[in-house]
């Protein structure tokens, strides 16, 4: 579903992230690795944020010849969001619903799920980090996704929230959709049925085990 081919990364001619060969069916996918270690730079290639070398395809979408079609199957949360802070929940929501192709229903459903209803309609900069991170992942749901990236989809939420948050990545997987999720925080203690964990070290992307259903 999502194969990566001699991908590389770097910045100001440094080298952070050399990924020769890896594909990934549907499941739900775990990337560890420490600080610095280059899980945001990966996940925002594979969200066709940044530029890289190499070719990135979800199914036969090649994100450097089809850009358009293939980030509308590609959804991405990033770790800290930021949005430009006189904007409201509702217009952030409304505009990357829109381009996605997602009906005003879904919307509100995860709105909903994601308990953003009570500040919809307020302008983000009066959010808390939590608020924000709910925002981020209602926006990560929207449309008809084949991948959700979530880049530490953990941090700042609450319990309940990440309850919510586990149900509602198991249920979308049910429906086919692929989940890479990196996180600091142990994903198998959340419920969450995971396919195989990852892990990034030495500039490379390296599998690490089998997810707990299929040991
Ligand atoms: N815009 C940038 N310009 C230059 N170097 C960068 C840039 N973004 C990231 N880096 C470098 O790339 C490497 C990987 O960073 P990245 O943010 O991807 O790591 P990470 O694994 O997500 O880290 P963390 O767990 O701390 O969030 C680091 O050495 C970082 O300094």
């Amino acid at each position: 579903m999502l194969r990566l081919q001699q991908f590389s990364k770097s910045y100001g001619g440094r080298q952070v992230l050399a990924i020769e060969h890896v594909s990934f069916e549907k499941g739900i996918y775990w990337v560890k690795g420490e600080n610095g270690s280059g899980k945001s730079t990966l996940f925002k290639a594979v969200a066709g944020i940044i530029p890289f070398d190499g070719d990135i395809f979800c199914d036969n979408l090649n994100l450097k010849k089809h850009g358009v079609a293939y980030r509308r199957v590609v959804n991405y949360a990033e770790a800290e969001p930021l949005y430009p802070g006189f904007l409201t929940a509702k217009d952030l929501i409304r505009f990357v619903g829109d381009a996605k192709g997602s009906t005003r229903a879904q919307q509100n459903y995860y709105v909903e799920k994601f308990g953003v209803t009570s500040y919809f309609e307020t302008p983000v900069d009066t959010f808390s980090s939590g608020m924000l991170k709910k925002l981020s992942l209602v926006m990560a749901f929207l449309g008809t996704p084949k991948v959700i990236l979530l880049d530490e989809p953990l941090i700042t939420l609450d319990v309940d929230a990440a309850k919510v948050l586990a149900e509602t990545i198991q249920e979308a997987t049910s429906r086919g959709i692929m989940f890479i999720i990196s996180s600091h925080q142990d994903l198998s203690q959340n419920n969450l049925d995971l396919t195989a964990v990852y892990r990034i070290e030495n500039q490379t992307l390296r599998f690490e085990r089998a997810g707990k259903h299929i040991q």
